[in-house]
């Protein structure tokens, strides 16, 4: 039984119940890692854009949302029947991936909110 529905662009069209060869199960996993990807490449611009809210590197990695955010992903995975042993680690490892991306990402942050934060003259020149 499929526990969603997915009338998603880009997914295959056939739910795994109606699947009537090899080929229509494979194209139906294709089309969600493919999805998965670009959501995570979607996550990514979430997850560096979050440095212009921040104000300093020290506040980057928020360990007390991390691990809001692991419960909370054990029991979206759970009411769909997935174990949490193997989400909660698959979450973890990909949130400790994008911190790393945004404490990379923090030296080209904006200027503008570079500028507003430290309340200095920007490398553009343009006095606050
Ligand atoms: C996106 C944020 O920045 C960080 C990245 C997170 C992630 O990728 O899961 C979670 C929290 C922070 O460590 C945030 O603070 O919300």
């Amino acid at each position: 039984m499929s526990r969603l529905t997915h009338d998603e662009p880009g997914l295959h069209p056939v739910l795994p119940d109606d699947a009537r060869s090899l080929d229509d199960i494979r194209e139906g996993i294709d089309g969600i890692d493919r999805r998965m990807i670009e959501l995570l490449a979607l996550r990514l611009d979430y997850v560096q854009r979050a440095a212009d809210f921040k104000p300093d590197l020290a506040s980057v990695p928020a360990p007390e949302r991390v691990r809001a955010m692991l419960d909370d992903r054990a029991e979206w995975a759970a009411s769909l029947g997935l174990s949490s042993d193997f989400i909660a680690p698959l979450f973890a490892q990909v949130s400790e991936w994008f911190i790393r991306q945004q404490v990379a990402h923090w030296p080209d942050r904006n200027p503008v909110t570079r500028e507003s934060k430290s309340g200095t003259t920007s490398a553009s020149g343009v006095d606050n």
